[in-house]
């Protein structure tokens, strides 16, 4: 390990389709998006494994001699989530508190100290959880030794392989599902390989081809969970089946078409590509106010943005937190800007971020800019 410490981070995510019905076994499309997770893991002192988030002002920490006894009595037949549950009841981790110490399911108990830190807004949809848990994956399987330190001296940043990000990958969808209930799985697998990619029970694959989209993020800053939500659409579903399976058999329709769609325009592309992205936005945004995941702040955005002409969905579970905003090639300046102006005047937060960023990353310090690592090395 270097001396500064292993650096790595983990992309957010938009989800441009499929969100909760990639639950139920539906595709979803999904983009990295251009806000990071942050991780430092240095070896730590006196025997115990410290976790730190400066950002949500949370400080834990145990001692690796209790933690490796606790292994020894929990790892006998049960599987790794299990395990994890066990884990934070035992060590005290309340739910929905950060992450408990993923590394006893692995090989052995580290003694480090850990600090994330992450530009992404928390429980706001852009996949804040499973940044979070791609990194801790990425860096408790390096500490246990179980994946190689692909970075070299002199070079910047470093992916891991194929057959290591599956098992980064792997271990990042059991945080998920500490953190979630019941993920599908599409947040750590962008959170692991970046890109676009189209996602459905498991298989990843992906999108031929990228154009540049221009998407407008909003903030409604209305806190939601997704545990909460998704848990909402499953009882929803058991309580209508008849109603219900069809809205989702229609998103995953929308997924279809707007996959086909963008592999099929060009990297630059014209205005006329756009109606037809725009009518998927507007009918997918009331497929989610059906099952259930909608919020006022979420209509309000949508109005906004339509009274400027563009249009907008939620992303990812709703109830609050991000909606989406397509800005086509023919959107003036100046209707984007009194856009943004209206939605700031509505307490929202808006920005304009890359998309189809990279997945997990393993970084040397010199690649991290000043704000990152001052975060970092608070302790
Ligand atoms: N940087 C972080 N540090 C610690 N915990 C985090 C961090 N980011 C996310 N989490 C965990 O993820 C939860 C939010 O996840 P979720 O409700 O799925 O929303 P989203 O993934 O859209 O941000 C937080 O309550 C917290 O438990
Ligand atoms: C609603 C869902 O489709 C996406 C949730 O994303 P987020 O946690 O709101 O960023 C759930 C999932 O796919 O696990
Ligand atoms: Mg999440």
């Amino acid at each position: 390990m270097p001396e500064c410490g292993l650096l790595v981070s983990a992309p957010g995510k938009v989800i441009l389709h499929g969100e909760h019905a990639v639950v139920h076994g539906k595709a979803a499309l999904a983009v990295a998006l251009g806000l990071r997770t942050f991780l430092r893991l240095r070896p730590g002192g006196g025997e115990r494994l410290r976790i730190h988030l400066p950002g949500v002002g949370v400080r834990r920490e145990w001692d690796v001699a209790e933690l490796r006894a606790l292994r020894g009595r929990l790892t006998g037949g049960a599987n790794a989530c299990l395990v994890l549950r066990a884990v934070r009841h035992c060590t005290g981790c309340p739910e929905r508190s950060p992450s408990p110490p993923v590394c006893l399911c692995f090989r052995d108990v580290p003694s480090v100290d850990i600090t994330v830190w992450s530009e992404l807004p928390t429980g706001a949809g852009l996949g804040s959880s499973a940044a979070y848990a791609v990194c801790l994956a990425a860096a408790l399987l390096h500490a246990c030794g179980a994946i190689s330190c692909p970075l070299k001296d002199g070079e910047a940043t470093a992916r891991w392989t194929e057959e290591e990000m599956t098992l980064i990958n792997s271990w990042a969808f059991q945080g998920e599902r500490v953190i979630h209930g019941n993920p599908s799985g599409v947040d750590n697998a962008v959170g692991t390989w970046g890109g676009a990619l189209r996602y459905q029970s498991g298989k990843i694959t992906s999108l031929k081809r990228v154009p540049m989209l221009r998407i407008l993020l909003t903030n409604t800053k209305v806190p939601r969970s997704t545990k909460v939500l998704v848990a909402g659409v499953k009882e929803k579903i058991l309580k209508f089946p008849a109603i219900m399976n069809p809205v989702l058999d229609s998103i995953d329709a929308i997924s279809q078409e707007c996959q086909s769609v963008l592999e099929a325009m060009p990297t630059n592309p014209s205005p006329e590509y756009y109606p037809v992205l725009e009518e998927l936005f507007d009918i997918n945004q009331h497929h989610l106010n059906v099952i259930g995941v909608g919020h006022p702040s979420l209509d309000r955005l949508c109005r906004v943005t339509a009274s400027h002409g563009l249009h907008s969905k939620l992303t990812g579970a709703g109830g609050g937190g991000c909606g989406i905003t397509l800005l086509p090639p023919d959107a003036t300046p100046l209707a984007v800007e009194a856009a943004k102006r209206d939605l700031c005047a509505c307490g929202y937060e808006c920005w304009e971020t890359d998309i189809g960023a990279p997945g997990v990353t393993l970084h040397s310090s010199s690649s991290l800019n000043a704000q990152v690592l001052h975060a970092l090395s608070e302790s």
